[in-house]
Order: C-alpha cells, then structure tokens, then sequence
C-alpha cells in the first residue's frame, strides 16, 4: 500500500488563503491524489518551504479540467479565469484531476 502522504505545498502567494480559512479547496492531478479524508497534514510554501498551517483532509473527488466552474473559484479564493489558467500552467493537457477539500485544524 501506498504511505499516506502528510504534507502539502501551496504556492507562497495562496497560502495566507489556506491558513486564514478563505481557501478551502485545492485541484492537483494524479501525482497528488492519495491525500486520505480524515488524515492531518501539514502545509508548506512551495517556493520556500516555510510551514503554514496543518488541515484536515475531507475528501478527495475526481474532476475533469473542462468541469471546473464558478463554485470551485468561489471556494479557492480565485477568479475563475485565473483559476484556470493557474491549473493549465501547472498541469498541462492534464484533463484528469482531484478536487481536495480541507478544513483547519
Ligand atoms: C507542487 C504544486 O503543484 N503546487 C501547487 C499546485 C496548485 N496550487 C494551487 O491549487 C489550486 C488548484 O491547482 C490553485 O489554487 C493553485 O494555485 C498550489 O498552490 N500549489
């Protein structure tokens, strides 16, 4: 089996989100899908690696690229234009991705 992974990096500009409570989703692609809801992990700065915060995983659901829309922005603090073109630079012709949903702990 898989080790269940206990650590998270968010861009340094979107972590105040993540620790205020503003941002309470993230979309990664399959690399990062094995968060497991009820598991507590820990939140770093990508760029830096400075700890933020530690959330709790509530779940783990596949999305299409093509199926993001205004209800997932709302809930990552983003522009949904910026949303999406934060997820292509990212993930590339990657149309298969995770919505993970988190809360503070
Ligand atoms: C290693 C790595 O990929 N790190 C990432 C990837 C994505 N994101 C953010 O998650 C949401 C959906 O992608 C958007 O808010 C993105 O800016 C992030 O902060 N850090």
């Amino acid at each position: 089996m898989k080790d269940v992974p206990t650590s998270i990096s968010f861009f340094e500009m979107l972590s105040p989100f993540v620790a205020s409570g503003k941002k309470t989703i993230t979309i990664r692609d399959e690399s990062e899908c094995h968060y497991v809801p009820g598991t507590q992990v820990e939140v770093f700065t990508l760029e830096t690696n400075i700890k933020v915060c530690d959330i709790e995983i509530e779940s783990v659901e596949p999305i299409l690229f093509s199926e993001i829309n205004e209800f997932h922005a709302e809930q990552e603090y983003l522009p949904l234009p910026k949303l999406k073109q934060i997820i292509s630079k990212v993930y590339p012709n990657t149309e298969q991705l995770y919505v993970i949903s988190y809360k503070l702990v």
